[in-house]
């Protein structure tokens, strides 16, 4: 079956509409992101069919708890090969959206994605969360901050609620049975000025638990945080 057709498919078994534009512009993405492979490590998942779903549906599934189909200002942390914000990009183009990273090769590779996808209102800075959370032009200035596989829950809250605006929502990707990892977490997203709404588990395949955890920023976070780079990761709040 060719690439395209495959994609839409599979994203319409997830009930998200993609264009045929849309969906040349994850396969072009995909062949970007293999070739890029061999000289640099950006991703185990290589299979087309499993990166269908392990990285562009699974980064979009947040469709199914938060409504991202508006003008949103969205930044990414850790955000790797592009994991969730340019798949979120792609099928979400009112979104403006950040990515960062602390390793600048990756950042080189996601502008030369977007540069080649065409996409607007989306930019990749090269820099650790704890030095831009603290940074004037990034703090709580995002509707929506999320992340995937980066950090535990308590570390990852420090890098991500300080650029979040108040009435925003950070949104984490986790594996399933994430129920110890948030309880030893809720202090410091207390601390950082969040409170957990809710948090949603499901399956993307058969053997593909996932959940989402949405934490709402219902204060201002102290200046004291994030914590000079290395310490949230060193010495988590609790
Ligand atoms: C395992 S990768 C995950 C990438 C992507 N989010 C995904 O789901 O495929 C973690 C990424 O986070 C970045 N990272 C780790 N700590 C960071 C920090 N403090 N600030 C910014 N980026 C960070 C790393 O450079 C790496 O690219």
């Amino acid at each position: 079956m060719d690439n395209t057709k495959k994609l839409l498919d599979e994203a319409r078994n997830h009930h998200i509409e993609l264009t045929q534009e849309q969906a040349e512009q994850f396969v072009k993405y995909y062949e970007m992101l293999i070739e890029k492979n061999k000289v640099m490590n950006l991703t185990a998942i290589t299979d087309y069919d499993e990166v269908i779903v392990k990285h562009f549906i699974d980064s979009l599934s947040i469709i199914k708890v938060y409504n991202v189909n508006q003008a949103l200002k969205v930044i990414d942390i850790g955000t790797g090969a592009g994991f969730p914000g340019i798949p979120l990009k792609i099928a979400f183009p009112k979104l403006t959206v950040t990515l960062i990273d602390s390793l600048n090769k990756r950042v080189t590779f996601l502008n030369e994605v977007i540069s080649e996808l065409g996409l607007t209102d989306i930019h990749a800075i090269h820099g650790r969360a704890e030095d831009l959370g603290r940074d004037s032009s990034h703090r709580e200035k995002y509707d929506l901050c999320v992340s995937r596989a980066v950090s535990n829950l308590s570390t990852l809250s420090e890098y991500c609620i300080p650029f979040v605006k108040i009435n925003g929502m950070f949104i984490s990707y986790k594996g399933i049975n994430i129920k110890e990892e948030l309880d030893t977490a809720k202090k410091a997203i207390n601390i950082l000025g969040g409170k957990v709404k809710t948090f949603d588990e499901f399956s993307l395949n058969e053997n593909m638990g996932r959940a989402l955890i949405l934490i709402e920023k219902v204060e201002k976070t102290s200046m004291k945080y994030p914590r000079l780079a290395g310490k949230p990761a060193k010495e988590p709040l609790q």
